[in-house]
């Protein structure tokens, strides 16, 4: 299989709705590969925008055709606030999407929201990743030995972070840990629960989904020519599996 960002895909759409089609068909047939090949599909969520552009994941066709009982849900980050927050990732996904598909409620890890201290929240969540590998729900990378999702959807900010990885912070630098936190993020809320880049580049799919003029300078970085000094987050997103970018027109008018 191909890896790292030198093999990605990048899928340009018309517009943002050509992109939330686009999407859906890629989660599908990824899906229906993962659940009839081994009977589970591990999925990552992002926040952010990436939620709505999911939305026809639970229209027709594929409200009925995916095998929804498959699917295992985590996040790629969260804000350590309460799961009715409105800043809340778990409440945009469940809202936006869950509420709607036949997931099974305990295949839905979202954060521990009666831990109120980040460094406690990303430790539990950790454990839980922990003790999903060893029911087999879960495997490890054979190469980074780190947990090898099926599938990350990815997101990315303006100034072109991705989960809550910020540029130049030294959580980029992370090796250890699966999940870490962040106390000083500079996006509000500042405290939040984190995949690091280990786990995130030891995944089998990653879809970087991307609409939107404000985010064109960041995907222009990070797909095209640039001084070192203009270094991304995003561009650290280098899987041992497949990276395909999902971008609309606007989104990749400056590549
Ligand atoms: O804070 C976050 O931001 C990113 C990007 O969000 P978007 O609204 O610019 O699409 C998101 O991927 C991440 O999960 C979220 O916590």
């Amino acid at each position: 299989m191909a890896g790292g960002q030198g093999d990605a895909k990048v899928e340009v759409f018309d517009a943002e709705e050509d992109v939330a089609v686009a999407l859906a068909k890629y989660i599908a047939r990824l899906s229906d590969v993962h659940t009839k090949g081994k009977g589970v599909f591990t999925v990552i969520l992002s926040g952010g925008t990436l939620i709505d552009t999911m939305r026809k994941l639970a229209e027709p066709p594929y409200l009925d055709a995916i095998d929804w009982s498959k699917w295992h849900v985590f996040w790629l980050d969260e804000r350590v606030v309460h799961k009715t927050d409105p800043l809340s990732n778990y409440k945009l996904a469940y809202d936006g999407l869950l509420s709607k598909v036949a997931i099974p409620p305990n295949n839905v890890y979202a954060i521990n929201d009666a831990l109120p201290a980040p460094e406690d929240a990303a430790d539990d969540y950790e454990a839980c990743l922990k003790s999903l590998v060893e029911k087999k729900v879960l495997e490890l990378s054979q190469a980074s030995s780190f947990p090898k999702f099926d599938l990350m959807l990815l997101g990315m900010g303006p100034d072109g972070h991705v989960a809550s990885l910020f540029p130049k912070h030294p959580l980029l630098q992370e090796k250890n840990r699966w999940v870490t936190y962040i106390k000083d993020s500079p996006k509000m809320p500042p405290e939040r629960i984190t995949f690091t880049f280990p786990v995130i580049n030891s995944s089998a799919y990653i879809a970087l989904v991307v609409t939107g003029a404000d985010l064109a300078k960041a995907v222009h970085i990070a797909l095209g020519n640039h001084e070192p000094s203009d270094f991304l987050p995003v561009q650290m997103v280098s899987p041992e599996g497949e990276l395909t970018w999902f971008l609309d027109k606007p989104a990749a008018s400056k590549i």
